[in-house]
């Protein structure tokens, strides 16, 4: 017989340590998971008096276990059947732990040489405590498990009470008597049949508990798998969340932005509101606009009205207008074509006689004018008898011109006289007026004048008129151009006047002719006006310009010939008319002769210089008063110059200017001689210039 048990002072350690039996031994299995496993196993046999002496521990590692599992017949057994299972039994030992006593995991073995006792292998699970009630850590339910161990306690209660066929009883169980081997045989071998039923009866319970523990072990599979779905539902909650925690971040902006909106939305509101007042006030505005618009309409509709019968009076007008334009034409046609005739009546080249006043004013008795008419002048010589004894005589000299201006006459009054011939200017006919006489008769006033208006002369006056009278040709479709130049001849040369540059860079000048037999002058300044005052202004430069050299009578003026020209060109692109003319003005040089001036050297010259000038001019006169087939225009710088508006297409004006003092007499005498030659000429007849 042999009893095995585990000593009620083997607690089982603090440790965490659990005992269980498998495969017939007893294993104590510490809390670290099973890693270390302890096998505990203690025989102890009670052979008539002899005692196993010594406790055997054994320390195995689960797989030495399992290899090593010692055999156990009838014993109490606490195994484990790999550190697998102790993990799996892990919780229920814990509870285990907490109903039984601590069991100390050092096991001893008694009976060593009886190995064969625990041949029959127990199940996994079957921890028992520590005085002597086993208990199975991983039980599948906890009902069966206590009742098992309720009933291993009481069977083990039985086992602990060894039974005594004979002898004496203690504690209810008859003891045996020392001698009574075959009793004790027997008590023996009744608690090995009881052992082995046990045993059985542990075996079916420990199937029951490894199909309960691999059903739990699938169950826990599926949990598993289970858990690993709820694991990756919980991740996608996660990534549901993390969207969601987006969603609220993009809530949180929209529901600011709602509030900014909202915001917004109030303030247009209000201006809506605003506005809506103002489009109420703007509709009642407009109401009394349309209103007011149906009244203009109505209006406006009298007025298209109205309008279209101005228009078609417009029209009529037009034609009218049109009509009295063409009439006006021809009216000024007629004009031209009558004013032409009343000059040639007049004569192509008249003679105006002016008289200058004396300084003190009056007239002297040696001039007297005719009082019948004004066209005639009478010079009276009173000469002394050369023996005394004789009265006496007064010699006449009567002289007719086209007209004779006293000494109060004034420019204004001149001026009348040949505004018709500055009109013919503009009709296309080449004018030419200049004066002569001698030095101080008075021919650059009357050719210029003063400053004032009522001293303007006749080269300002005529210039006023040219433009004022093209500005209402311009009505009737004329368009003019005009361009001036200024011109010296001085012994012979010409002197551009209007030239602005340095005197050392003058350069010289030659008359030429174009091949339209136009008389032009090389390097002189041609320069294009456009009104009264910008000639006024060339005027005034040629003034500066001329010449002013010093004499013992007058300054170099007057022995210098000025020669004011204005070209005319006129365009009339409605009627498909041209015109080109000269307007020629003239400032002679003093006519008088050398000997009174007693001239010497370089006034010689100069003298000399402008009695050919001015006996050429006579000549040139004559000769196309006789017509003469030559004329010696080029004899004189002067009269070639004048070429164009000497001949006979051309209107010729000359004032001979007299000077009124007695001392004057002979030059008066002479210019008045010369004058009346020229003013017995008769030039063919003129004809503008028109195309
Ligand atoms: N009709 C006039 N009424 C008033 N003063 C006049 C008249 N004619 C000439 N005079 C004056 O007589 C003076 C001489 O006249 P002006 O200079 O015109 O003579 P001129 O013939 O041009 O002399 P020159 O040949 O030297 O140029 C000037 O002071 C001028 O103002």
């Amino acid at each position: 017989m042999q009893t095995v048990y585990i000593p009620p002072k083997q607690k089982t350690p603090k440790d965490k340590t659990s005992i269980h039996t498998y495969g017939g031994g007893v294993w104590a299995i510490s809390a670290n998971h099973g890693k270390t496993l302890t096998k505990v196993v203690q025989f102890k046999f009670k052979r008539s008096r002899t005692e196993i002496p010594r406790t055997q521990k054994l320390l195995l590692s689960p797989q030495q276990s399992m290899s090593r599992l010692p055999v156990m017949s009838s014993k109490r057994v606490l195994a484990c059947s790999s550190a697998e299972n102790a993990q799996d039994l892990a919780p229920a030992q814990k509870r285990l732990r907490k109903d039984a006593d601590p069991v100390k995991p050092a096991a001893t073995v008694i009976g060593t040489k009886r190995p064969a006792l625990a041949a029959t292998r127990a199940p996994l699970s079957r921890p028992l405590r520590a005085a002597g009630a086993a208990t199975v850590a991983a039980a599948p339910s906890r009902g069966v498990i206590k009742q098992s161990v309720a009933s291993a306690a009481a069977k083990g209660g039985n086992m602990k009470q060894p039974v005594a066929s004979t002898g004496t009883k203690t504690g209810g169980t008859q003891k045996r008597n020392p001698w009574d081997l075959k009793g004790k045989v027997s008590d023996m071998e009744d608690k090995v049949r009881n052992y082995q039923m046990k045993v059985k009866t542990l075996n079916q319970e420990n199937e029951v508990l490894q199909d309960s523990v691999s059903q739990s072990q699938r169950k826990m599979v599926q949990v598993e798998k289970e858990l690993q779905i709820q694991r990756s539902q919980i991740g996608e909650y996660e990534r549901k969340l993390q969207v969601l925690a987006g969603v609220q971040d993009e809530l949180e902006k929209v529901l600011s932005d709602k509030n900014f909106l909202q915001k917004e939305l109030t303030n247009l509101e209000g201006k809506y509101k605003v506005m809506e007042t103002l489009r109420d006030s703007q509709e009642t505005e407009l109401q009394t606009l349309k209103m007011k618009l149906s009244v203009q309409e109505s209006t406006l509709a009298r007025v298209q009205a109205n309008l279209r019968d101005s228009e078609e009076e417009v029209r009529s007008l037009k034609e009218t207008v049109a009509q009295q334009k063409d009439e006006i034409y021809a009216g000024e046609m007629e004009r031209r074509r009558l004013h032409n005739t009343i000059q040639e009546l007049k004569g192509n080249i008249r003679v105006f006689c002016r008289v200058r006043p004396l300084v003190g004013g009056g007239l002297p008795k040696h001039i007297q004018l005719a009082t019948s008419d004004n066209k005639a002048i009478t010079l009276a010589k009173t000469e002394e008898s050369h023996t005394g004894k004789t009265a006496d005589t007064q010699k006449n000299y009567n002289f007719s011109f086209d007209r004779v201006f006293g000494p109060r006459t004034s420019q204004q009054e001149v001026f009348e006289e040949i505004s018709l011939l500055v009109q013919s200017a503009l009709d296309g006919y080449n004018v030419c007026c200049f004066a002569y006489g001698q030095t101080g008769s008075g021919k650059t006033y009357t050719m210029e004048g003063d400053e004032f208006d009522e001293t303007r002369g006749v080269i300002p006056r005529a210039v006023q008129q040219i433009f004022k009278a093209a500005g209402k040709l311009g009505e009737q479709g004329w368009e003019f151009t005009f361009t001036a130049s200024f011109v010296e001849i001085y012994n012979e040369t010409l002197r551009d006047l209007l030239y602005t540059g340095k005197s050392s860079k003058r350069p010289e000048h030659e008359i030429r002719k174009t091949a339209s037999n136009e008389v032009t002058i090389t390097n002189l300044t041609y320069e294009r006006v456009i009104n009264e005052d910008q000639v006024l202004g060339l005027i005034a430069l040629a003034n500066q310009n001329r010449s002013t050299a010093q004499t013992a009578q007058n300054d170099r003026s007057s022995r210098s010939h000025s020669v004011f020209q204005l070209d005319i060109e006129g365009v009339n692109a409605g009627r498909d008319v041209k015109c080109k003319s000269t307007l020629c003005l003239v400032d002679l040089a003093g006519s008088e002769r050398m000997v009174k001036s007693q001239s010497q050297g370089d006034r010689f010259k100069e003298m000399t210089a402008i009695n050919g000038s001015l006996s050429n001019l006579g000549i040139v006169i004559a000769a196309l008063a006789n017509k003469e087939s030559y004329v010696p225009y080029r004899n004189s710088k002067l009269t070639y110059l004048l070429q164009g508006c000497l001949g006979g297409n051309s209107k010729t004006l000359m004032f001979v200017n007299i000077a009124p003092e007695p001392d004057s007499f002979g030059e008066t005498l002479n210019s008045l001689r010369f004058a009346s030659k020229v003013n017995d000429c008769v030039i063919g007849t003129a004809t503008a210039n028109k195309k």
